[in-house]
């Protein structure tokens, strides 16, 4: 039997260190390179939040237009996978659709084969710049429309409502919408960003490492929240049903989507300004109903439970608002969680040990072994 010991869900364990972020999971802190996020999501261009997860520091005014300027320039996708994205079945799931055009927008790159840090630093940057346009292109197909290239004249965020919808989108939505890239850009060592590492820790390649954190942000108990929240929504259909659902969900012991949280024990900061924007767009926009399902929702399960709200709970109903349909929310967290994984599979490339835990061993101790024609 195995000597070593384990937490269920590696519950507390730490798995190495990073100076990118910090999160105080009682306070309800979140913290990238030593910044609250409070003060960035208001302040900041979810270009400049990219840059400081990467580089350390918040950029100047010249560092922030160069790194702006590129990556503006990488927006368009390289033919093949633009050729993909047109032409899988329209009822692809988007992040399946996602996941296959990074990975073979890996072997497009122009720095295929290299893993220099100067090229990882280029693919890192092509990734950010095209995940956008490789979503909203999907969106299109879906829709069975002519995908909308990219304007080099907007903003990340502004860009990608645009390209999404095809007409440039008002100040306040699109401010909206780059609170809400900011808010998701990292988070520690969360799963896909934890599948990041190990894939990275190989020395495989930034896109195989990519990849395999798209897979792990798709499940409904990360990334896929934000979508579920949403069919949750539908499903009880109106404010009145709310308590009686929820007694329903909580008697049987299910799982209320966009609630809990590994790490933090009180609310998510994040969900905290999601919320503020889930009203004020809902009042705008003729969507308040979706905000107030789920304050309703919120307040029954907290008269029952010391359980709440993550980022995931309000996101969709912010989504939804600025016209961004459900099947889009989780590969929208990809187009800002993309600053995150890349900043990670940087700094492991920097400091690297292979990650190969253990496991304890709970099958059968010693058998003896019987020949195939002997089995019963
Ligand atoms: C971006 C993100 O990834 S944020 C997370 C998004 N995921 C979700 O919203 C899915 C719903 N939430 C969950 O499934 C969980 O809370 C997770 C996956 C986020 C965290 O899981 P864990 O840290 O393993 O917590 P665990 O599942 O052990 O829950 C601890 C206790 O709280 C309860 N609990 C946790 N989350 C919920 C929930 N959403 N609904 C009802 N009860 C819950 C559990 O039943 C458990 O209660 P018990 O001790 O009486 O058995
Ligand atoms: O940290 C986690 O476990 C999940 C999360 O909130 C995130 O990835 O943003």
């Amino acid at each position: 039997m195995s000597e070593v010991q384990f937490k269920e869900g590696l519950e507390d364990v730490v798995a190495g260190t990073s100076e990118i972020c910090f999160i105080d999971g009682k306070e309800g802190r979140l913290v990238y390179r030593g910044y609250d996020v409070r003060d960035l999501a208001e302040q900041t261009t979810f270009e400049e939040v990219v840059y400081l997860l990467w580089e350390g520091n918040l950029p100047t005014r010249e560092q922030l237009n160069q790194f702006t300027t590129t990556l503006r320039s990488m927006r368009p996708l390289a033919k093949p996978v633009y050729d993909l994205l047109v032409s899988v079945p329209p009822s692809t799931n988007p992040m399946d659709a996602l996941r296959t055009a990074v990975s073979l927008a890996g072997i497009y790159d122009p720095d295929a084969g290299d893993n220099s840090y100067e090229a990882n630093r280029r693919k890192a940057m092509r990734l950010v710049a095209q995940i956008p346009t490789m979503v909203a292109s999907f969106e299109r197909r879906r829709q069975g429309r002519v995908p909308i290239a990219p304007d080099s004249h907007l903003s990340l965020a502004e860009n990608f409502l645009y390209m999404l919808h095809g007409k440039r989108p008002e100040q306040f939505p699109a401010h909206v919408f780059n609170t809400a890239l900011v808010l998701h850009a990292d988070h520690e060592l969360n799963a896909s960003t934890f599948a990041a590492r190990v894939t990275a820790a190989t020395l495989s390649d930034l896109y195989s490492a990519v990849t395999s954190a798209i897979g792990a942000l798709k499940g409904p108990l990360h990334g896929g929240a934000n979508e579920e929240v949403m069919v949750m929504l539908q499903e009880i259909g109106e404010v009145d049903h709310v308590d009686t659902w929820i007694d329903n969900a909580l008697a049987q012991h299910k799982k209320i989507m966009g609630f809990g949280h590994r790490v933090y024990k009180t609310e998510d900061p994040r969900a905290t300004i999601l919320r503020q924007f889930s009203r004020q767009l809902g009042e705008q926009t003729g969507t308040i109903k979706n905000y107030q399902m789920l304050e309703a929702i919120r307040q029954t399960i907290q008269s029952k439970k010391p359980l709440y709200p993550n980022v995931d709970f309000y996101s969709g109903s912010v989504y939804a608002a600025l016209g961004i349909p459900t099947e889009l929310y989780t590969p929208v967290f990809a187009v800002s969680r993309i600053a995150g994984w890349t900043a990670h599979i940087l700094e492991q490339y920097r400091h690297n040990r292979i990650i190969r835990p253990r496991a304890e061993y709970t099958g059968p101790s010693h058998r003896n072994f019987i020949p195939l024609d002997d089995r019963e």
